[in-house]
Order: structure tokens, then C-alpha cells, then sequence
């Protein structure tokens, strides 16, 4: 937000409750994408919006959506009941949230002798099904919707929702509602839509979307892109420090005790690894006193419930003293919470784009804010020239070491804390698990590689006292001196390390003494083997199995295919026939995807 421009400045008036809307917010100026983006988008122009993050692309749409909704009529009563003007479509629950608390703030000023505008939520609850969604919809008759993909999805699949008069369609995050785990939901949502009508995308790295873009159905679609030659804000600083994985948790302390910040958001990989940390995080602040008694720690993931998700992010974003946010990429895009002065990046995302959307959550809209990723030393120090290579420059910044006041070493605490119940064990293997997996599909593999990750080392940095057996690391074993996974000597008795609750622990006895009662050699070591088994070996005898189905799919495909290629020898003036229907039909439905598509000339 380097620039900012007058609201008159704007070629047509806004309304004047859109204008008291403003006002109140405390929006002097429009930013850059806002200058830009709402002059088109409210004028019947399709775009795609790429412009770094807390620039303040949410107004950039939301003031022509309600602008639209207004001079198209929407808001009349005769606009007829099942049909909706408007819809925004948000990668998650969070981020719906928010976009429509932006849309209610704007319309707290729409006057009460107006016929009424409203906006519905649409995103999956325990609270709200999508019938209940589509009796409120019906009752309330609201033009504008924001929601998640497949609760969007459900809903627009409902006989009561009419989407025929749908005149325009926002995805924000685009990028990501485009990638492979949304594109699916997306393109069903879009298909339903009628094709006269316009299209935005908005998302700070719209680029990574590359050709997906044009699958929006976008007509003659206008680029906006604001300050393309940087990747983040001037307000943010972003910097990195190198560590070893077993000292990582040490230095997140140390900047919890030592730094100055209102609010921080720390990144981990996986939903189990937050858990794990935060449990463990509470235990040292709460029992070992070794972290700041004022500040409060709270813990969001996917996994958690809707309501929950919600409460912990507004007692977060409301909470006057200094807090911490322990989370995954789940809250990587578009959140915008004012006082987070300070990112912390436990470990680089998989995906590039992301690193920019995590930094991105301080340093938003002129306020400025330090975004800190922590390296492992050795081959992961690479990627801040990959990063420099796109244009995202990274400062070194030392981390002071933390001197705890502990009785024994940081290791050997945590792994105390471990032993304390058998169920921490179990979920500090999986979180261990879970993070090797993350790690292997990092994008950039050649940075990130399995072969020169420290796994003894994360291990430790887990709390773990002996490796799982997985294959991804069980094959590096013989490189270091690990005897059968300890990493402790001497090694734990497992048998008698028990869980803390009473149900599981009769459980795991019963389970047993059964295994003693078997006097079969062979039967014997098969269940122990089971018990045994790696996590990994599990599911990947899951894959296996798929991948077996996939073999033989590929193989059958490839017998039809010869067999169809001999045929088509002998019956070379019938297949000719054939080939020319299917050409045919080809270019009828290239003709129409075409017309579907729009092209990237006029941007
Ligand atoms: N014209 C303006 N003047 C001052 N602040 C503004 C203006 N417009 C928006 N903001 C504020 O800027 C912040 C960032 O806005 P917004 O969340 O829309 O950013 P964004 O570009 O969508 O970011 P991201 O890419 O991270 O989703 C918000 O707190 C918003 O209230």
C-alpha cells in the first residue's frame, strides 16, 4: 500500500451509505487495488486482481458486489425468491468469516427505508446443515452469498436455489481454489453459474494459478497488478535464522520470552505437530514457569471443530495482552488480524506461494511487521537463493539462546514430559510421521530432501526417544549408529510404559497378556510384528494396494489399447469413419470451451 488516492477521485459517485461506510472505518484514501480494481469491476469488467497481501483487495470487490447489487435492482422486491445476485468463494471457514463481517460492516449503513440487502454464510458447520442453510435463504433472501467450496456446492445443488440470475462471481484466494484439492468443487460451483456474468479473481500470488485461470470462465478479463516488481509489502520484514531441529523449540521460546510483539502467529507443518507443541508449550509456561506467565497461547487447525475454530480466532483477535496463535496453513490466507506484529515459519511451507500469504499476516496495511522462517542447517540454508531467485529477499536474524532455568537438558524435559502418559508418546510419533510426509512433498524437493534431513534430530525436536520404523527413514539407519530406532540408552521398557487414562491403559495390558498366551512361534511374531508395525508400513500397505489397482488399470488400458490399434488395422475405412466422429465432436467441444474461456491478449 505504497500509493493511495482520493474516494472522489472515483469516475462515478459511490452510494452514500457506502460513502458513510468509509468514513467510519477510517478509510481516508483508496489503496492502489482499490483505485484500480473498483472502477472495472463495477463496470461490468471481468478481473483478475494480483496485488501483495494487506493491500486491501477485500474492499476492491466487496464495494462493486454491493454497489451491483443496488443498480442491478437485486434489492427490489421483485427480485424473485430462490435467486441470489452475488456469490464469494473462500478457501476456508476463517477467511468466509471474515469477508463477511467486512460485507455486514458496509451494510450496518445501508438505510432502513431501502428495500433490505443481507449476505448468508455458507460454510460447513455441526451447527447449520445445508438444508438449514437453504430454509434461511429462503426465509431471509439474501442477494449476496460468501462460503467455503463444498458447502457452496451443496447449496447450489439444492432444487429451492435458483442460480440463474447470479450477474457476479469472486474468488478470492483464487490461486488456491484453483489448485488440485479445490478445482473440482470450483468448476462444479462455476459451471452452475450463467456465463453472462463477471468474473473476479483476487489473491496475492494469482500467477501461480497459471493456466487454471483461464478455466473461470472469464470474457475479456482486465489484469490489475499492483507493485508486481515486489512480493510482499514495504512494510514487512522478513528474515531468517538457521538452527537444529532440536533447538527450534528452545529459540520460539526464547522469542516468546525476549522479543518484543503484541501478537504472533507460529506456522508448524501439520495439524498433530500444533497439538503436541501447544500441549507441551502450556506444560513449560504452566508447571516449569520457563515461559511469559502474561502471554496467552492459543491453538487453530483444520481439524478442529467449526465453532471452535471461530471462538479461539475471536478471543485471539480480541484479547488486549500479548498472545501467540499456534497454527497450520489453514490460516495462512486472508486472515487479517490488525495487532500481529510478528510471524514466526517453524518450517518453510511445501508450496512456495504460501511462504508469501504466512509472511503476509503482519506487515498488512501499512503497519509494520517481521515475518521469521527457521531454517535447518545444511541444505535448507538453499533456499533463501531459491527464494532470491523469485524476488523474496530474506535478512539473517540471530535468535538469542534461551538459558532455562530446567533441571536437566531442554531433551531430556520434554522427553520426561513425554514418559509421563504412553498417549504423548503416540502422538509425538505421529506428529514425527506426519511431518516426514509434509516433508517429502515439499515443491522444492531439491532444497528439501529427505537424505539430508537431521530425522534424529527432529526426532529429538519431537520429544521422541526412538525412531518409528518408516521406510522413508529406516533405509538411512545404518549411516548413524541407531540400534533398532533408540535414540536413548538405555532403551525404554515399552511393556511397562503405560497411558494415563485408566480405560486405555486396561486396554493395552489386556491386549498383553493375550500376547503371552500365545504359544504359536509363528502367531507370536505376526502379532508382534502387528503391534509393532510403522505407521507408515500401515497406510502404506493402503497404497500399496492402490497402487497395485493403478498397475493393473494402466495394464488392461494398455491391452484394450493394442487390441484396439489391430482392429483399427483391419478395419481401417470403418475407424476412419469413427475417428472423423470423434474429431468432430472434438472441435464442437474445444469451440465451446472456448467460448467459455475468454483469452489473456486483452489483459
Ligand atoms: N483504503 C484503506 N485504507 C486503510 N486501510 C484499509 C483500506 N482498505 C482496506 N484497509 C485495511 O487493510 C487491511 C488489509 O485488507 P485486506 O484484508 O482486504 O487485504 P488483502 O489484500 O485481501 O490481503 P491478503 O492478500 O492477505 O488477503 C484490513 O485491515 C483493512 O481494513
Amino acid at each position: 500500500m505504497v500509493e493511495s488516492l482520493s474516494w472522489d477521485s472515483l469516475d462515478y459517485p459511490l452510494q452514500p451509505w457506502i460513502q458513510t461506510a468509509i468514513e467510519v472505518m477510517g478509510f481516508q484514501a483508496m489503496t492502489a487495488v482499490q483505485a484500480s480494481t473498483i472502477p472495472l469491476f463495477a463496470r461490468n469488467k471481468d478481473v483478475v486482481v494480483e496485488s501483495v497481501t494487506g493491500s486491501g483487495k477485500t474492499i476492491a470487490f466487496v464495494i462493486p458486489l454491493l454497489e451491483k447489487i443496488i443498480s442491478e435492482g437485486a434489492n427490489s422486491a421483485s427480485f424473485k425468491k430462490g435467486h441470489f445476485h452475488s456469490l464469494v468463494i473462500t478457501p476456508t471457514r476463517e477467511l468466509s468469516n471474515q469477508i463477511q463481517s467486512v460485507i455486514n460492516s458496509f451494510l450496518a449503513h445501508y438505510p432502513d427505508d431501502m428495500p433490505p440487502v443481507k449476505s448468508q454464510l455458507l460454510i460447513g458447520t455441526a451447527q447449520k446443515t445445508v438444508r438449514d442453510n437453504v430454509a434461511d435463504f429462503l426465509r431471509d433472501r439474501p442477494q449476496l452469498l460468501v462460503g467455503t467450496p463444498g458447502r457452496v456446492l451443496e447449496f447450489l445443488q439444492a432444487p429451492a436455489v435458483k442460480t440463474s440470475s447470479c450477474s457476479m462471481v469472486v474468488l478470492d484466494e483464487a490461486d488456491r481454489l484453483l489448485d488440485a484439492d479445490f478445482f473440482k468443487d470450483t468448476e462444479s460451483i462455476l459451471r452452475t453459474l450463467p456465463k453472462q456474468r463477471r468474473t473476479g479473481l483476487f489473491s496475492a500470488t494469482i500467477s501461480e494459478a497459471g493456466q487454471q485461470i483461464f478455466k473461470t470462465g472469464l470474457r475479456n478479463p482486465v489484469k490489475v497488478s499492483v507493485n508486481s516488481e515486489r512480493r510482499g509489502p514495504t512494510s514487512l520484514g522478513l528474515y531468517y535464522t538457521v538452527v537444529r531441529p532440536e533447538q527450534k523449540l528452545q529459540n520460539l521460546i526464547s522469542i516468546f520470552n525476549h522479543y518484543k510483539f503484541r501478537k504472533c502467529l507460529v506456522y508448524f507443518p501439520t495439524c498433530m505437530s500444533v497439538t503436541l507443541f501447544y500441549s507441551f508449550l502450556q506444560y513449560l509456561q504452566k508447571e516449569k514457569k520457563v515461559v511469559e506467565q502474561d502471554l496467552q497461547i492459543f491453538s487453530l487447525y483444520g481439524k478442529l471443530q467449526t465453532a471452535s475454530r471461530t471462538k479461539t480466532l475471536d478471543t485471539f483477535t480480541e484479547t488486549p495482552s500479548q498472545a501467540v496463535l499456534l497454527t497450520t496453513d489453514v490460516a495462512a490466507r486472508g486472515i487479517d488480524i490488525q495487532d500481529v506484529d510478528l510471524v514466526i515459519q517453524l518450517d518453510p511451507p511445501t508450496d512456495t506461494s504460501v511462504f508469501l500469504h504466512r509472511a503476509g499476516r503482519t506487515g498488512r496495511a501499512n503497519r509494520t511487521g517481521k515475518a521469521v522462517t527457521f531454517l535447518n542447517e545444511g541444505r535448507e540454508e538453499d533456499f533463501i537463493p531459491f527464494l532470491k531467485v523469485k524476488d523474496i529477499h530474506l535478512k539473517s536474524i540471530e535468535i538469542k539462546s534461551e538459558d532455562f532455568s530446567l533441571e536437566g537438558d531442554f531433551y531430556d524435559v520434554f522427553k520426561g514430559w513425554i514418559l509421563e502418559d504412553r498417549a504423548r508418546f503416540d502422538l509425538s510419533v505421529r506428529s514425527y510421521v506426519a511431518f516426514i510426509r509434509y516433508y517429502s512433498n515439499h515443491s522444492a524437493s531439491s532444497i528439501f530432501r529427505l537424505q539430508s534431513l537431521d530425522y534424529v534430530g527432529v526426532a529429538r525436536m519431537y520429544g521422541l526417544f526412538r525412531l518409528p520404523r518408516m521406510p522413508e527413514i529406516t533405509r538411512y539407519f545404518q549411516d548413524v549408529d541407531i540400534k533398532d530406532g533408540w535414540i536413548v540408552q538405555p532403551p525404554i521398557d515399552m511393556d511397562r510404559y503405560a497411558y494415563k487414562d485408566k480405560k486405555r491403559e486396561r486396554a493395552r495390558l489386556e491386549e498383553l497378556k493375550n500376547i503371552e498366551k500365545i504359544n504359536d512361534k509363528k502367531k507370536l511374531k505376526f502379532e508382534l510384528k502387528k503391534k509393532n508395525m510403522a505407521w507408515s508400513n500401515k497406510s502404506q500397505s493402503k497404497e500399496a494396494k492402490a497402487e497395485r489397482k493403478a498397475n493393473m488399470t494402466l495394464k488392461r488400458k494398455a491391452i484394450e489399447e493394442q487390441i484396439a490399434r489391430e482392429e483399427e488395422r483391419e478395419n481401417s475405412e470403418l475407424s476412419k469413419d469413427w475417428k472423423d466422429e470423434v474429431l468432430s465432436r472434438k472441435r464442437k467441444q474445444m469451440k465451446s470451451t472456448n467460448e467459455l474461456q475468454g483469452s489473456f491478449d486483452d489483459l
